[in-house]
Protein backbone atom coordinates (compact mmCIF):
# COMPACT_ATOMS: atom_id res chain seq x y z
CA UNK A 1 0.00 0.00 0.00
CA UNK A 2 1.32 3.58 -1.17
CA UNK A 3 2.05 5.58 1.72
CA UNK A 4 -0.06 8.84 1.86
CA UNK A 5 1.74 12.40 1.32
CA UNK A 6 1.78 14.32 4.57
CA UNK A 7 2.31 17.85 4.62
CA UNK A 8 3.72 19.56 7.62
CA UNK A 9 3.81 23.07 8.91
CA UNK A 10 6.17 23.66 11.70
CA UNK A 11 5.99 27.48 12.99
CA UNK A 12 8.02 28.04 15.48
CA UNK A 13 9.92 31.78 17.14
CA UNK A 14 13.19 31.75 18.49
CA UNK A 15 15.26 35.01 19.95
CA UNK A 16 18.47 33.42 20.20
CA UNK A 17 18.31 29.63 18.38
CA UNK A 18 17.55 26.88 20.59
CA UNK A 19 13.70 26.58 19.52
CA UNK A 20 15.43 26.78 15.88
CA UNK A 21 17.20 24.21 16.76
CA UNK A 22 14.54 21.91 17.83
CA UNK A 23 12.30 23.06 14.40
CA UNK A 24 15.03 22.37 12.18
CA UNK A 25 15.75 18.12 13.82
CA UNK A 26 11.68 18.25 14.01
CA UNK A 27 11.67 18.82 10.33
CA UNK A 28 14.53 16.61 9.52
CA UNK A 29 12.74 14.13 11.38
CA UNK A 30 9.36 14.53 9.69
CA UNK A 31 10.86 14.15 6.27
CA UNK A 32 13.17 11.40 7.10
CA UNK A 33 9.76 9.84 7.76
CA UNK A 34 8.56 10.94 3.99
CA UNK A 35 6.20 14.67 5.35
CA UNK A 36 6.76 17.48 2.46
CA UNK A 37 7.51 20.38 5.78
CA UNK A 38 7.68 23.99 5.60
CA UNK A 39 9.48 25.53 8.49
CA UNK A 40 8.15 28.85 9.08
CA UNK A 41 9.49 31.54 11.63
CA UNK A 42 6.71 34.01 13.24
CA UNK A 43 8.36 37.38 12.42
CA UNK A 44 9.07 40.46 15.32
CA UNK A 45 6.15 42.37 16.60
CA UNK A 46 8.33 44.80 18.42
CA UNK A 47 9.87 47.92 17.27
CA UNK A 48 13.49 48.50 15.21
CA UNK A 49 14.20 50.50 18.15
CA UNK A 50 13.45 48.30 20.63
CA UNK A 51 14.93 45.16 19.37
CA UNK A 52 18.08 47.02 19.37
CA UNK A 53 17.83 47.83 22.92
CA UNK A 54 18.48 44.09 23.62
CA UNK A 55 22.35 42.42 22.37
CA UNK A 56 21.85 40.26 19.42
CA UNK A 57 18.09 40.40 19.09
CA UNK A 58 18.32 42.37 15.69
CA UNK A 59 21.01 40.09 14.05
CA UNK A 60 19.61 36.73 15.07
CA UNK A 61 16.28 38.27 13.66
CA UNK A 62 17.90 38.89 10.69
CA UNK A 63 20.03 35.92 10.00
CA UNK A 64 16.96 33.88 10.75
CA UNK A 65 14.78 35.80 9.09
CA UNK A 66 16.68 35.42 5.70
CA UNK A 67 16.50 31.53 6.70
CA UNK A 68 13.06 30.81 7.11
CA UNK A 69 9.98 32.59 5.28
CA UNK A 70 7.21 34.29 7.53
CA UNK A 71 4.19 31.94 8.05
CA UNK A 72 1.24 32.48 5.79
CA UNK A 73 -2.36 31.63 6.35
CA UNK A 74 -2.39 29.43 3.60
CA UNK A 75 0.70 27.49 5.09
CA UNK A 76 -1.99 26.37 7.56
CA UNK A 77 -4.35 25.60 4.96
CA UNK A 78 -2.14 23.25 3.30
CA UNK A 79 -1.15 21.60 6.14
CA UNK A 80 -2.21 18.25 7.66
CA UNK A 81 -0.25 19.01 10.65
CA UNK A 82 1.00 21.93 12.41
CA UNK A 83 3.88 21.92 14.89
CA UNK A 84 4.24 25.42 17.39
CA UNK A 85 7.29 26.04 18.61
CA UNK A 86 8.06 28.82 21.16
CA UNK A 87 9.78 30.03 24.16
CA UNK A 88 8.54 30.67 27.33
CA UNK A 89 8.52 34.39 28.15
CA UNK A 90 7.36 34.69 31.65
CA UNK A 91 5.70 31.65 31.28
CA UNK A 92 3.61 32.61 28.15
CA UNK A 93 4.08 31.76 24.53
CA UNK A 94 5.96 34.46 22.46
CA UNK A 95 4.00 36.97 21.14
CA UNK A 96 5.92 36.45 17.77
CA UNK A 97 3.94 33.06 17.75
CA UNK A 98 0.70 33.96 18.89
CA UNK A 99 0.35 37.32 16.44
CA UNK A 100 0.76 34.43 13.87
CA UNK A 101 -2.00 32.15 15.60
CA UNK A 102 -4.45 35.66 16.02
CA UNK A 103 -4.14 36.23 12.32
CA UNK A 104 -6.19 32.79 11.35
CA UNK A 105 -9.59 33.77 11.97
CA UNK A 106 -10.95 33.77 8.65
CA UNK A 107 -9.68 29.88 9.03
CA UNK A 108 -11.26 29.48 12.00
CA UNK A 109 -14.35 30.87 11.12
CA UNK A 110 -14.18 28.45 7.89
CA UNK A 111 -13.45 25.74 9.62
CA UNK A 112 -10.58 25.42 7.66
CA UNK A 113 -7.92 24.17 10.26
CA UNK A 114 -10.74 21.65 11.78
CA UNK A 115 -9.16 18.06 11.64
CA UNK A 116 -5.98 19.00 11.32
CA UNK A 117 -3.20 17.71 13.81
CA UNK A 118 -1.69 19.51 16.33
CA UNK A 119 1.33 19.81 18.70
CA UNK A 120 3.73 22.61 20.40
CA UNK A 121 7.52 22.15 21.61
CA UNK A 122 8.93 24.60 24.07
CA UNK A 123 12.09 26.28 25.70
CA UNK A 124 12.64 28.02 28.91
CA UNK A 125 15.62 29.10 30.78
CA UNK A 126 14.85 27.44 34.14
CA UNK A 127 13.25 23.62 34.97
CA UNK A 128 10.46 25.55 36.15
CA UNK A 129 10.57 28.27 33.95
CA UNK A 130 7.61 27.08 31.83
CA UNK A 131 7.97 25.34 28.89
CA UNK A 132 5.34 22.89 30.22
CA UNK A 133 2.78 25.76 30.82
CA UNK A 134 3.67 27.70 27.56
CA UNK A 135 2.98 24.15 25.50
CA UNK A 136 -0.21 23.94 27.31
CA UNK A 137 -0.91 26.98 26.53
CA UNK A 138 -0.87 26.58 22.72
CA UNK A 139 -3.54 23.48 23.33
CA UNK A 140 -6.12 26.19 23.63
CA UNK A 141 -6.29 28.24 20.27
CA UNK A 142 -5.33 24.59 19.08
CA UNK A 143 -8.57 23.26 20.53
CA UNK A 144 -10.30 26.24 19.66
CA UNK A 145 -9.60 26.11 15.29
CA UNK A 146 -10.71 22.55 16.27
CA UNK A 147 -7.30 20.64 15.89
CA UNK A 148 -6.92 17.25 17.01
CA UNK A 149 -3.84 17.90 19.68
CA UNK A 150 -1.42 15.09 19.67
CA UNK A 151 1.17 15.10 22.77
CA UNK A 152 3.73 13.38 22.90
CA UNK A 153 3.21 11.73 25.90
CA UNK A 154 5.82 8.71 26.65
CA UNK A 155 5.65 7.75 23.61
CA UNK A 156 9.82 7.27 23.25
CA UNK A 157 12.54 7.10 25.70
CA UNK A 158 13.72 10.03 24.54
CA UNK A 159 10.98 11.88 25.75
CA UNK A 160 11.42 10.68 29.30
CA UNK A 161 15.14 11.71 29.03
CA UNK A 162 14.28 15.30 27.83
CA UNK A 163 11.05 15.82 26.94
CA UNK A 164 7.53 16.05 28.50
CA UNK A 165 4.07 14.23 28.32
CA UNK A 166 2.88 17.18 26.16
CA UNK A 167 5.82 17.70 24.17
CA UNK A 168 9.54 18.41 23.52
CA UNK A 169 10.99 20.92 25.83
CA UNK A 170 14.60 22.67 26.09
CA UNK A 171 15.98 23.95 28.81
CA UNK A 172 19.07 26.12 28.10
CA UNK A 173 19.98 27.88 31.85
CA UNK A 174 21.66 30.91 31.78
CA UNK A 175 23.62 30.80 28.75
CA UNK A 176 23.04 29.89 25.17
CA UNK A 177 24.69 27.17 22.60
CA UNK A 178 22.76 24.11 21.21
CA UNK A 179 20.31 22.22 23.05
CA UNK A 180 21.57 18.90 24.54
CA UNK A 181 21.52 16.02 22.22
CA UNK A 182 18.71 13.85 24.61
CA UNK A 183 16.30 17.39 23.61
CA UNK A 184 17.05 17.26 20.18
CA UNK A 185 16.11 13.38 20.60
CA UNK A 186 12.84 14.55 22.05
CA UNK A 187 12.12 16.99 19.17
CA UNK A 188 13.25 14.49 16.06
CA UNK A 189 10.74 12.18 18.10
CA UNK A 190 7.85 14.62 18.28
CA UNK A 191 8.56 14.94 14.21
CA UNK A 192 8.12 11.57 13.82
CA UNK A 193 5.56 10.84 16.07
CA UNK A 194 3.04 13.59 14.53
CA UNK A 195 3.89 12.51 11.09
CA UNK A 196 2.56 8.50 11.53
CA UNK A 197 -0.78 9.87 13.45
CA UNK A 198 -1.22 12.35 10.65
CA UNK A 199 -0.48 9.75 8.06
CA UNK A 200 -3.05 7.63 10.03
CA UNK A 201 -5.74 10.23 10.02
CA UNK A 202 -5.38 11.14 6.65
CA UNK A 203 -5.43 7.40 5.56
CA UNK A 204 -8.54 7.06 7.47
CA UNK A 205 -9.98 9.99 5.37
CA UNK A 206 -10.51 11.12 8.46
CA UNK A 207 -8.92 15.54 7.62
CA UNK A 208 -12.16 16.99 7.33
CA UNK A 209 -10.11 20.26 5.76
CA UNK A 210 -8.68 17.74 3.31
CA UNK A 211 -12.10 16.78 2.39
CA UNK A 212 -13.53 20.11 1.89
CA UNK A 213 -15.50 20.91 -1.42
CA UNK A 214 -16.89 24.02 -0.38
CA UNK A 215 -16.34 27.13 1.50
C1 LIG B 1 11.18 38.51 27.75
C2 LIG B 1 11.73 37.19 28.20
C3 LIG B 1 11.13 36.52 29.24
C4 LIG B 1 11.61 35.29 29.67
N1 LIG B 1 10.97 34.64 30.69
C5 LIG B 1 11.44 33.44 31.10
C6 LIG B 1 10.81 32.75 32.17
O1 LIG B 1 9.82 33.19 32.73
N2 LIG B 1 11.34 31.57 32.56
C7 LIG B 1 12.44 31.02 31.96
O2 LIG B 1 12.88 29.94 32.35
N3 LIG B 1 13.05 31.66 30.92
C8 LIG B 1 12.57 32.84 30.49
N4 LIG B 1 13.18 33.48 29.45
C9 LIG B 1 14.28 32.81 28.74
C10 LIG B 1 13.77 32.19 27.45
O3 LIG B 1 12.74 31.26 27.69
C11 LIG B 1 14.92 31.50 26.72
O4 LIG B 1 15.87 32.51 26.43
C12 LIG B 1 14.41 30.86 25.45
O5 LIG B 1 13.65 29.72 25.78
C13 LIG B 1 15.52 30.47 24.54
O6 LIG B 1 14.92 30.11 23.32
P1 LIG B 1 15.44 30.73 21.95
O7 LIG B 1 16.92 30.52 21.95
O8 LIG B 1 14.76 29.87 20.91
O9 LIG B 1 15.05 32.16 21.87
C14 LIG B 1 12.73 34.72 29.02
C15 LIG B 1 13.36 35.40 27.98
C16 LIG B 1 12.86 36.62 27.56
C17 LIG B 1 13.53 37.33 26.43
Amino acid sequence: MTEPHVRMLIVFYSRTGTIEALARVAAEAAREAGAEVRLRRAREVASVEDMAKVEGWLDEAHRQNALYPAPTDEDAEWADAILFGTPSYFGAPATELKNYLDRLGPQWKRGALSGKVGGAFAAASWPHGGSEVVTLALYAPMAHLGMVILPTGYTDDAMLEAGSPYGASAIVGAGKGQPRPEVLDAARHQGRHTVAITRALVRANEMPSRNRTSD
